[in-house]
């Protein structure tokens, strides 16, 4: 949450920005935009001014399986370079090591948590692997994530519906060339 004091400051710049593209910020329409986007941003920023993520319960289980895949988990960030959107689908993958497992509905508050903050793609990938790690201890982390950055599409560039694709793997999805392939063909379309 951004305090008060802040989200002022927000809407001091968003009328600026308004004044400077030749708007004029009290035309009825837009005289509560610089309020709103002050809220916006204190929703899409949230995880900035957040705890760390420690919200999360560990089950220690008899038995495990292999592999526990949350498959397709969609997410909204902001690139940090033009304070546009991007967004797509992650696929989240870990082996439990002492056989320890988190509760499922963690994975996708953790891509929650490392997206809700200006970001590169890249970073929010190892982000995420990093911190299920630090979390769980598991055996491996395998993260991928499929995402369509509006600052290509709508502007610069301009090629709408080009897909950015990254991964990153940790511990076993590195080490055993099986299980990564595994992981690759669960989650390819
Ligand atoms: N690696 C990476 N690059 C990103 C991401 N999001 C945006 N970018 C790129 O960041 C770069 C910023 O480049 P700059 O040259 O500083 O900015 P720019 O003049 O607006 O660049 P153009 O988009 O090419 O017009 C651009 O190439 C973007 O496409 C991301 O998540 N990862
Ligand atoms: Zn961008």
């Amino acid at each position: 949450m951004i305090d008060t004091k802040s989200q002022e400051k927000i809407q001091i710049a968003v009328k600026m920005i308004l004044e400077a593209i030749g708007e004029d910020p009290e035309r009825e329409g837009i005289q509560e935009t610089p309020a709103r986007v002050a809220k916006m941003y204190s929703e899409v920023f949230s995880s900035v001014t957040a705890p760390e993520f420690d919200n999360y319960k560990v089950f220690p289980v008899d038995e495990t399986t292999e592999m526990v895949l949350l498959k397709d988990i969609p997410f909204y960030s902001m690139c940090e370079h033009h304070l546009l959107p991007f967004y797509g689908m992650v696929n989240v993958a870990y082996v439990p090591g002492d056989n320890n497992v988190i509760g499922l509905s963690k994975i996708p508050r953790l891509v929650e948590y490392c997206a809700k903050r200006p970001n590169v793609q890249e970073r929010m990938t190892v982000n995420i692997a990093q911190e299920l790690t630090r979390i769980l201890a598991p055996k491996g982390v395998a993260v991928s994530i499929a995402a369509r950055h509006m600052c290509v599409e709508m502007r610069g560039i301009q090629k709408p519906g080009v897909m950015t694709e990254t991964s990153y793997y940790l511990g076993s999805f590195k080490e055993d060339k099986e299980l990564k392939r595994e992981f690759l063909q669960r989650t390819t379309k």
